[in-house]
């Protein structure tokens, strides 16, 4: 049977590229696009579909930031397939975000210039919420939600004789420093998304752990600077359009300006082609992209330790099960106030 490979956030940008990528290595895949908005979903099948007609791509609802869509989606991704070989996890959200215009000019004639531009370190700022399921809506989205669809799936991620893979978009804007045991969800500070990337790093670590034993394998990856909907959030389109060609001038002193979803997703893409056994769980699989445009992967260690990706796993799993509880009543409510009405009728 060919091999089953599920996308998260696979409607556009980096997901997009990533089955695109895919497609081209090998048009026989069960692609199956997870995605909230299925208008969205269904006009990236037809784009793939146009370049790959004979290519088997499936959809399915999921909104990760919401666990019971969750929980429906990996109930219905068990019913079709009896295999899942990879999950790349990849759907993102930076809600409003904010550039420190005076902590960027300050940047620009430091010596931190190109750190600055590689991981925005000091610049970037965003506004979260609390979602219906009372959780911080990045922290729930990025990390929580991918947490519970990988526990959720893994009858069919570790079956015996075969390994699967699991595979985290990160990002260098992931920060040790933004991230705290005492706040994993961030609600106290102003850099959700760092910390929720940061939490990713963790989790993939802690995954391997658990898992590596029954055939599992985690892998983290940064896809550099790339122009999607995410960064067109960020500044408006006619600006970075404006400093396009200054963007290409940087690449020249960082390789992580890949700027296209294309080369943006070529860590995904390698990461396909590489043996489980040879990943290195403490390494950051980053996309680069040379100045003359050669795009190729590189991994680099990661800032984690076993202590702290083995305390944020207990947590979530604490989580996961004050979740699944809630829904649970909330379900037996309804059952109880369905059967009030029977009777009352
Ligand atoms: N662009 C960049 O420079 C970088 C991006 N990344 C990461 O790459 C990943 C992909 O982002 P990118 O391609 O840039 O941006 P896009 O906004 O183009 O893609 C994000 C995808 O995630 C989906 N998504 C968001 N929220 C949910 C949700 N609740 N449930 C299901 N799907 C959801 C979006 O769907 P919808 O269309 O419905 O919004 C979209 O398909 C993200 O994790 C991002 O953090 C990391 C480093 C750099
Ligand atoms: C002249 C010029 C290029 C100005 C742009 C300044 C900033 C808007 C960018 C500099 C570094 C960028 C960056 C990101 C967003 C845009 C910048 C802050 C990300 C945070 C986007 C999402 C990520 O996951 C990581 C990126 C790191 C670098």
């Amino acid at each position: 049977m060919e091999k089953v490979i599920l996308v998260t956030g696979a409607n556009s940008g980096i997901g997009l590229a990533l089955c695109e990528r895919l497609l081209c290595e090998d048009s026989r895949l069960q692609l199956c696009l997870a995605c909230r908005n299925m208008q969205r979903a269904e006009a990236a099948r037809s784009a793939l579909l146009t370049s790959h007609p004979d290519a088997h791509i499936d959809l399915l609802h999921l909104d990760v930031g919401s666990v019971r869509s969750v929980l429906h989606a990996a109930h219905k991704v068990k019913a079709r397939y009896n295999r899942l070989d990879y999950l790349y996890l990849n759907a993102g959200i930076m809600p409003n975000p904010q550039i420190d215009i005076k902590a960027f000019f300050k940047g620009l004639f430091s010596s931190n210039v190109v750190k600055m531009f590689a991981t925005a370190e000091g610049l970037l700022t965003q506004q979260d919420r609390v979602n219906k399921d009372g959780l911080q809506e990045v922290f729930a989205t990025n990390l929580f939600g991918h947490f519970v669809l990988v526990r959720e799936l893994d009858s069919i991620l570790c079956q015996a004789g075969q390994t699967s893979r699991v595979v985290w978009t990160s990002s260098s804007n992931a920060r040790r420093s933004a991230f705290s045991l005492e706040d994993v969800q961030h609600r106290l500070g102003t850099e959700p998304y760092a910390s929720s990337k940061y939490a990713s790093d963790l989790i993939s670590l802690a995954l391997n752990r658990h898992n590596n034993s029954q055939g599992l394998y985690s892998s983290v990856i940064c896809p550099g600077l790339v122009m999607t909907n995410l960064t067109y959030g960020i500044l408006p389109s006619f600006f970075w359009t404006l400093i396009m060609p200054i963007m290409y001038l940087i690449r020249i002193f960082t390789n992580t300006f890949t700027l296209t979803p294309y080369n943006g997703a070529g860590a995904l893409h390698s990461l396909f082609l590489k043996k489980p056994e040879s990943l290195d769980p403490r390494a950051k699989y980053h996309s680069l992209t040379s100045g003359m445009g050669s795009n190729y992967t590189q991994p680099r260690q990661m800032d984690i330790d076993d202590d702290m990706s083995e305390a944020l796993y207990v947590k979530l799993l604490e989580m996961e099960k004050a979740a699944r509880k809630r829904l649970k009543e909330e379900d037996d409510n309804k059952q109880a106030y369905k059967k009030y009405l029977n009777q009352t009728e």
